[in-house]
């Protein structure tokens, strides 16, 4: 018997599951968190899971996004056979892309427009997040079901692929990649990984392996009961023997889960794939069947950790308006600092037409002389916000032009992750020091972003230059004037205690 799926139905429930993900967390995902909140002993790491456990709480009472990057929507539709549309007029993914669009217009949480088309030339903003990047596959059986994901860019970015020979061991290559992979994808998080296919399908299961619940826990509590979880366990301790830590901060706890899919594949070759999922984990599952749309139930308030973070009392306050280069000098890597006053913004389009203009003799929109500068893209306020989540946006992306912003007289500037060899040169030689915020708490910093205007490059949406009046604004030193880099050395510092101490033995 054929059941009739109403288009508005699904165009409901999708648009529906994005609002929930954009400000529910996955319970399993607070769960283990919660855990490693509680086990992290690296006092920067604890600081960094505070204030991504208290964003995720303020997020799901506020019901605004838990990270200012809201992600390219990511659809899997398993499609009963059964099953036909009530209206073909239009494809799967014009129904699937008008649920993506209301979600990301809805008036009372608009969410952050971050897809781009042309992407190789123009770059220009679709406006409202679509398309989605829908995958098919025909099912027996008379449902629908339906997995939603909102993937970040910033863990997107750090996907890893090879088409390794047979004898090769996956394990030593994961630990090869995790220490290249840096912090810009915003740990503690999960991987999942996809063995075997062809290329294109091991990237796909890896990615179809992190809508799977976290349950590392239970599996070793009851130990592995087949090769795929045995080698889950190994790289689960041995990943986070890295000590790479929250936002790569250096601490006991990288990974919260690995997830494996395999397939069969070709004698020939073992496809591999490795795709991390950041703090913003999110991810909803729904069924059709002809009886209406979807709900999703709301998680109970009183399941999230009692952890409510405020600034450290001993971070000292800085005042941006009246910053100076000796100012700048005498922070050290590692000190917590509170700012208070104007900064400007920048990501990378901006960056990017930055260069393009000074390479033409062009003035810019505004001076850079002594200023901070904020790696953000934020999301558009909502009610009586004057900015919506406002996160750092992974710096290492921007190391390219850092000599040349410092060059325009730039003091410093604020995202997160690590900066490489070129950014942090640049940094020592001129004095300056880049600070980070944790990526993952967006609508926490948020709260410390008193005024906001666009003051260049409005065209260019969320990546246009703004000035933001920051009070108390929490950011960690992360390469000092001197060159000192806290993601290099935090992370070595933190390997070898857990290695000499054996700080994971119970993990
Ligand atoms: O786009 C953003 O705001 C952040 C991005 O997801 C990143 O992690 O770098």
């Amino acid at each position: 018997m054929t059941v009739e799926i109403r288009q508005s139905d699904l165009i409901e429930s999708v648009a529906d599951a994005l609002q929930y993900i954009s400000y529910f967390h996955p319970m399993d995902y607070i769960h283990a968190l919660g855990e490693a909140y509680e086990a992290e002993q690296s006092p920067a790491a604890k600081d960094a899971i505070a204030q991504i456990l208290t964003n995720s709480r303020m997020c799901a009472e506020g019901h605004r996004p838990i990270c200012q990057d809201t992600g390219i929507v990511n659809v899997f539709v398993k499609w009963g056979m059964d099953c036909r549309l009530d209206d073909t007029s239009k494809s799967l993914q014009e129904v699937i892309d008008e649920g993506v669009r209301r979600a990301y217009l809805h008036p009372d949480n608009k969410l952050r427009a971050s897809v781009l088309t042309d992407p190789a030339f123009t770059r220009r903003n679709t406006k409202d997040n679509t398309p989605c990047v829908l995958h098919v596959e025909m099912v027996a059986g008379s449902k629908v079901t339906v997995d939603v994901a909102a993937k970040g860019g910033g863990s997107e970015n750090k996907s890893k692929f090879k088409m390794m020979n047979p004898s090769d061991n996956i394990v030593d290559w994961v630990l090869e990649m995790l220490p290249q992979m840096g912090a810009g994808w915003c740990p503690p998080g999960m991987l999942g990984i996809g063995i075997g296919g062809t290329a294109e399908h091991c990237v796909l299961l890896a990615k179809q392996a992190l809508m799977e619940p976290i349950d590392m826990g239970p599996l070793k509590a009851r130990g592995p009961q087949n090769d795929i979880e045995a080698m889950r366990i190994e790289i689960f301790d041995k990943v986070n023997a890295l000590g790479i830590g929250a936002q790569g901060l250096g601490g006991l706890s990288t990974i919260l889960d690995v997830k494996i899919m395999d397939a069969p594949c070709h004698a020939a070759g073992k496809p591999v794939a490795m795709i991390p999922n950041c703090a913003a984990t999110r991810h909803a599952h729904f069924t059709l069947d002809g009886s209406g749309p979807a709900f999703l139930e709301a998680p109970k308030l009183d399941e999230w950790p009692k952890v409510d973070w405020k600034p450290d009392a001993a971070a000292k306050r800085v005042d941006l308006d009246t910053l100076t280069a000796a100012d700048v000098q005498g922070w050290k890597q590692g000190d917590r600092l509170l700012l208070n006053g104007k900064m400007l913004t920048g990501r990378d389009a901006a960056h990017k037409r930055i260069a393009d203009m000074l390479a033409k003799g062009e003035e810019l929109p505004v001076s850079f002389k002594g200023r901070m500068i904020y790696y953000v893209g934020p999301v558009d306020p909502v009610g009586e916000e004057v900015v919506g989540p406002a996160g750092p946006t992974t710096a290492t992306r921007m190391d390219k032009f850092m000599d040349m912003m410092l060059e325009q007289g730039l003091l410093g500037c604020v995202g997160k992750a690590e900066r490489g060899p070129a950014a942090t040169q640049a940094i020592a030689k001129h004095k300056s020091a880049y600070l980070m915020a944790v990526g993952g708490a967006a609508y926490l910093v948020a709260r410390a972003i008193k005024g906001s205007k666009v003051v260049g490059f409005e065209d260019l949406g969320m990546e246009a230059i703004y000035e933001f009046e920051v009070h108390d604004f929490p950011v960690t030193v992360a390469v000092d004037s001197e060159g000192n880099n806290v993601h290099q050395l935090a992370p070595t510092y933190w390997q070898k205690r857990i290695k000499d101490e054996g700080l994971l033995a119970n993990a």
